[in-house]
């Protein structure tokens, strides 16, 4: 019995590595890094599900143009890298500054399993989004554990990369809801649309213009020589007395 509660105490002291105190959170109180004072915006995700390629050598956390490194915020939320750059899901840890800031403790908060679920359910949106075949994961050259055709790790039974990179309704049997953010409107694409709605308004007047010309010169041209008015006599003609050469 007295081995049974050493071995639970001792357990109870590998897992709660908090012990000795609380979950500590700071949120936004890292005065000395402004830049994880604030958490990711709904543009930021709409950003990341744009990048088109899954990974780029050297499939690591200085990956340009990946979206793997980008959803894990070692990048801008566009993709290009830049190695003072916190995002998405790195930012979001280091946001919360405390217990879920640190690698080693982070799962400890449980804010970390809705920041986890949130990130899987950003990759299966972009699964579903670009539909990318096996052959878009690194076959070798990634970090142990992440070549497509390696199993990951510590899941029994094994179960590949590649097996998993899948979207979760149409194979794992669940579903993430989520209304996804559209991605805001770039400067240059505003003003391309401004030109091309201009330039059509400018067609339609002209179209409009030269209508309305030449229906008036087809009626010009239809005109008749003599009006209806000229075209008859008039009732009483007959009784107006020709006027005689006296009178004129
Ligand atoms: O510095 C980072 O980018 C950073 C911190 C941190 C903490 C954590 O628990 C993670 O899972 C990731 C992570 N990234």
């Amino acid at each position: 019995m007295q081995q049974a509660v050493e071995d639970y105490d001792a357990l109870g002291t590998i897992c709660n590595s908090t012990e000795g105190g609380p979950i500590r959170r700071n949120p936004a109180g890292n005065v000395a890094r402004p830049m994880v004072q604030r958490l990711p915006e709904p543009q930021d995700v709409a950003l990341c599900l744009e990048v088109g390629l899954f990974d780029t050598p050297p499939f690591f956390s200085n990956s340009a143009d990946s979206f793997r490194n980008t959803v894990e915020g070692y990048s801008n939320p566009s993709g290009k890298y830049d190695p003072a750059v916190r995002s998405l899901h790195n930012l979001a840890h280091l946001f919360l500054n405390g217990t879920g800031g640190q690698t080693h403790l982070s799962p400890n908060d449980p804010i970390f399993v809705l920041l986890h679920t949130f990130t899987d359910a950003v990759f299966d949106e972009w699964l579903r989004r670009h539909n990318p075949d096996n052959s878009t994961y690194p076959l070798e050259n990634a970090p142990i554990g992440h070549n497509r055709q390696y199993n990951m790790v510590p899941f029994w039974p094994p179960v590949t990369n590649n097996e998993m990179f899948v979207t979760a309704p149409e194979n794992l049997g669940y579903s993430y809801e989520v209304q996804w953010p559209s991605r805001a409107l770039h400067v240059t694409e505003i003003i391309t649309i401004a030109i091309v709605a201009a330039l059509i308004l400018v067609a339609v007047i002209f179209a409009g213009t030269s209508c309305v010309v030449y229906a008036k010169r087809q009626d010009e041209l239809h005109q008749p020589l003599l009006t209806d008015r000229h075209l008859t006599y008039s009732d009483d003609y007959d009784s107006i007395p020709a006027p005689s050469q006296s009178d004129v």
